[in-house]
């Protein structure tokens, strides 16, 4: 079967900049693919070479086995792609706004209606587009980018911008979309984000993918430890300092002043188990590794948006 996307040693500079250094991967049909990293990591020039708007300096790209570069009219119908900042008109409606973009596309006004309803903005359909938050404006940006039903479909950073419960319903969306048969790809600097929705990800800093791999395989490949931190005045100083040596812990601190008590350990058990004997368990927190250590392990640095 042919790939949905392959993307071979593609590269791009802009003066003194390497934006995107020799970019390879594939996407298979009907993946949710991300390329996650942080600000200025190289992955909207990467989507936009792979959506056909911009040439690479160098490298190749096939979407749905042709060349997306020049410009390919037959690939048009068949991609649906929301850019980073979507520019509306502002005086349109949401309803005049998608009708639009679906004309376009040769799509009548009933289907787009029915998107606008799809994304849960119909009680929308008549407010002017300057006058609709962010969440709703992303949502009338993806609803435009699937108007004409695209088998393959590009989100740049579609929830950036949101608030956590804008965030959340949004994933629920693009869910729906990709479980759908459609592939998805999306970039996003929310490591919370990619580890939820895709399916493989693809982590990329200064223009270099450094690695790609399903979310759980890459937490599971670079760290078993579990993190416990224990709320401070829940132990005192003296059983935490015993609990610290028993625990055999790589990476332990310490407050005294207040006492409080992180410890990575890769055996958690007995950890648990004496806090539960010293009856110190409010407040306890306990956590896996997550795409944030991922990045850690990768790059040496924190991962900052
Ligand atoms: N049109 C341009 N002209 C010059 N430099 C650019 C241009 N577009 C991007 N760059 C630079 O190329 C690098 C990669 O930018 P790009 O927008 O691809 O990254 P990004 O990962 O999408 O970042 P963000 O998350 O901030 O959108 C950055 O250093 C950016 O400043």
């Amino acid at each position: 079967m042919t790939a949905a996307i392959s993307a071979d040693g593609i590269r791009q500079r802009y003066g003194d900049v390497q934006a995107v250094d020799g970019v390879s991967f594939t996407v298979e049909a009907g993946e949710f693919y991300g390329i996650l990293g942080p600000n200025g990591a190289g992955k909207t020039t990467t989507m936009e070479i792979l959506e056909g708007v911009r040439k690479p300096d160098e490298g190749r790209v096939e979407l749905l086995g042709m060349a997306p570069w020049p410009r390919n009219p037959k690939l048009l119908p068949r991609i649906g792609v929301q850019f980073q900042a979507s520019a509306f008109f502002r005086k349109l409606t949401a309803r005049e706004t998608i009708r639009t973009f679906a004309s376009f596309y040769g799509v009548g006004p009933k289907r787009a209606d029915a998107m606008l309803e799809r994304v849960g903005l119909a009680d929308k359909a008549e407010t002017l587009t300057e006058q609709m938050s962010g969440g709703q404006a992303q949502r009338l940006s993806i609803a435009c980018a699937l108007a004409h039903d695209p088998e393959l479909v590009f989100l740049d950073e579609p929830t950036t911008g949101l608030d956590p419960q804008a965030r959340r319903n949004l994933w629920d969306l693009l869910r729906d979309i990709n479980n759908e048969g459609r592939t998805v790809v999306l970039t996003t600097h929310y490591l919370d984000e990619a580890e939820v929705l895709c399916d493989r990800v693809s982590i990329m800093d200064h223009g270099k993918i450094l690695h790609t791999g399903a979310p759980a395989a890459l937490i599971r490949e670079i760290d078993d430890t579990v993190r416990i931190s224990v709320a401070s005045g829940q132990l005192p100083l003296e059983r935490a300092r015993e609990l610290l040596a028993a625990a055999g812990a790589d990476v332990a601190t310490l407050e005294d002043d207040t006492v409080s008590l992180s410890v990575s350990t890769r055996l958690p058990a007995p950890v648990l188990s004496v806090l539960a004997e010293q009856n110190a368990l409010r407040g306890l927190e306990v956590r896996g590794a997550t795409l944030e250590d991922v990045f850690l392990q990768l790059t040496g640095r924190e991962f900052r948006a």
